[in-house]
């Protein structure tokens, strides 16, 4: 049966998300209540501002269902503001800004710095498999990294040491970018604006796997 799977519309860029779920096969659908919440095999947190996201989601009552959906295993995905909020832990927050967690991360807000705000690049990345190696095209918007990652965590892609085009990374190298613990997947980057699909491919995958299971 085709999943359901949620976009949290309170910011960010939710029609990009739904259009990427839709091309994978996935019935995507908004979500800004309690009820509709409820009513999603999956949940798709997009990228935003990860301040606003936070505020908006304790003034629309949806942080603590939420934050219980996550822990009764709901498959999350979060892109960019989305991998903040789902991060145990966060550096360069603001002093009241709250994550929902689930995550056993500590992420790094902004951390790619001012030179390289926003950037696209080509990157391998586990588990998106579609039997080729090609890598998957990213766009990184002001994005976090992952700092310190638990032993649970499977990391999924991390950035190079160089660029496509031979220049050294700096700073960035080695950094995670995408990651998966148990039923929750975040990554630093925007494959929805990209046309590269298959990052949501495999969120459907495990929004599949978790309907089969049946727990929740
Ligand atoms: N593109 C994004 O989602 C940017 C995230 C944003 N810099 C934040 O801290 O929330």
């Amino acid at each position: 049966m085709t999943p359901t799977i949620g976009v949290l519309a309170l910011q960010g860029d939710v029609r990009e998300h739904l259009a990427a779920l839709g091309a994978v096969g996935a019935r995507g659908v908004p979500v800004r209540r309690r009820s509709e919440l409820d009513a999603v095999d999956g949940l798709v947190l997009p990228g935003g501002e990860s301040t606003t996201i936070d505020k908006l989601l304790r003034i629309f009552e949806l942080a603590g269902p939420l934050r219980d959906a996550i822990r009764e295993g709901l498959p999350v995905y979060g892109s960019c503001a989305g991998m903040i909020l789902l991060a145990d832990r966060i550096a360069g927050g603001t002093a009241d800004q709250r994550t929902l967690g689930g995550m056993d991360v500590l992420v790094r807000r902004n951390a790619f710095g001012r030179q390289v705000d926003s950037f696209e690049a080509d990157l391998e990345m586990r588990g998106v498999a579609d039997g080729t190696t090609r890598p998957v095209r990213t766009a990184f918007i002001r994005a976090p990294w992952i700092e310190e990652a638990g032993p649970d965590v499977e990391v999924l892609a991390r950035i190079p040491d160089r660029w496509a085009d031979g220049t050294m990374v700096g700073d960035a190298a080695g950094k995670i970018v995408a990651a998966r613990t148990g039923r929750l997947l975040s990554t630093a980057f925007h494959p929805e604006i990209t046309g590269d699909t298959r990052v949501h491919g495999m969120f459907v995958r495990m929004v599949e796997e978790s309907n089969r299971e049946g727990v929740r």
